[in-house]
């Protein structure tokens, strides 16, 4: 059909993947950690304080201070293709780009920083795409990123006159997919090694506690996880909670304190993972496999290993193909 000639143009109709990130600074420098965390401890679903008391604390305090400290964190875990988390993210992107069939299109974006929600929507939309499937990389459901996410592009959504139909991935901590990828990458870090651990600590990102009061899931989706992979690999995980923030009391027990109990309890090979990143980044590189080794050897531990996240790893893209599939039925033919 041919269109009259002050038609606005319309595109071959086309389906949207959109893999969803947290976000990272572009560069490991003071000034761009202080733009990166300026807007990320800005959301009120991150910080959940009456803006009007937090600002000045953000502005006055932490932004004057935590940038220079996070920058030389970042240097330490900065790759040549950039930042870890946005690096791996584009790679896992760039991984399932043909997954779907030739009218589905794959891309990235991260909820703060860039490349920005609101850019790669007007790609998608640009392109074609009149269904989105979100797909915040979260396996455990938090206010403080899946909802986060799916909020930033229903808020681009909301400028639209022609809005995509959108389906948002729903957390997938207890998901056999995801159960079985973790183990088999587990077995095979794990066979790698050249000590058995006496314990496997898995490492989740903290929350403040009251959250869980509140009836975020968070808690409960780690806990199961853990427990299913425990289960599924017949081994005992030793479960905690890292990157505490802020005076407030948060999810225990804490992975620092954790790593240094195992030394002092004798258990004095350790290898430790992080079951709720889909992609390594600072929390994982640094405050794992460097911070917490050095305070793990200093309490007395011998053996030390970092397990690396699914990443781009065949069986983790594997494993993203399949949920993902599984909620593009109906809308892509199953082949
Ligand atoms: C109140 C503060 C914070 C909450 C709540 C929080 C929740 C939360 N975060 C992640 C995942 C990541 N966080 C990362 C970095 C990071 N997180 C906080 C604070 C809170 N996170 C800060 C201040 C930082 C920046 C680094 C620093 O200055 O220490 C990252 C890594 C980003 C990167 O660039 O590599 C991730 C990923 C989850 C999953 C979560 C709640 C469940
Ligand atoms: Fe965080
Ligand atoms: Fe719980």
């Amino acid at each position: 059909m041919t269109l009259p000639p002050d038609h606005p143009p319309i595109p071959k109709p086309k389906i949207g993947v959109l893999l969803m990130n947290l976000g990272t600074p572009d560069g490991p420098d003071a000034k761009s950690v202080k733009r990166y965390l300026g807007e990320f401890l800005s959301d009120s679903r991150v910080v959940e304080i009456p803006q009007i008391a937090w600002q000045p604390i953000l502005r006055g305090i932490i932004l004057n201070t935590r940038p220079k400290k996070s920058a030389h964190a970042y240097s330490q875990v900065w790759r040549e293709d950039g930042s870890p988390l946005a690096a791996i993210t584009r790679l896992q992107a760039a991984a399932l780009k043909d997954s779907f069939g030739p009218d589905v299109l794959v891309d990235w974006a991260m909820r703060y920083g860039n490349p920005s929600m609101s850019d790669r929507l007007t790609a998608m939309k640009a392109a074609g795409c009149e269904r989105i499937l979100l797909a915040p990389l979260y396996p455990q459901y938090c206010a403080a990123t899946t909802a986060t996410a799916n909020d930033k592009a229903f808020k681009h959504l909301a400028g639209l006159r022609w809005q995509p139909a959108i389906r948002t991935l729903p957390p997938y901590y207890d998901d056999t997919l995801y159960i079985d990828a973790l183990t088999d990458s587990l077995e095979e870090a794990l066979s790698a090694l050249d000590f058995t651990p006496d314990a496997i600590v898995a490492s989740f990102h903290g929350m403040p506690k009251r959250t869980l009061q509140q009836g975020d899931p968070y808690h409960c989706h780690c806990q199961k996880t853990a427990r299913l992979l425990g289960e599924r690999m017949g081994r005992e995980l030793t479960i905690a909670f890292q990157s505490r923030f802020g005076p407030q009391k948060w999810l225990g027990p804490a992975t620092d304190e954790t790593l240094v109990a195992l030394a002092k309890a004798g258990k004095t090979k350790v290898a430790i993972f992080a079951p709720g990143f889909s992609a390594d980044c600072l929390e994982t590189l640094e405050e794992l496999s460097i911070r917490g080794r050095e305070s793990f050897e200093e309490a007395g531990g011998t053996h030390f290993a970092y397990l690396p996240c699914l990443n781009d790893s065949p069986v983790g893209v594997e494993m993203l193909r399949s949920i993902l599939a599984r909620e593009l039925e109906g809308w892509v033919r199953a082949g």
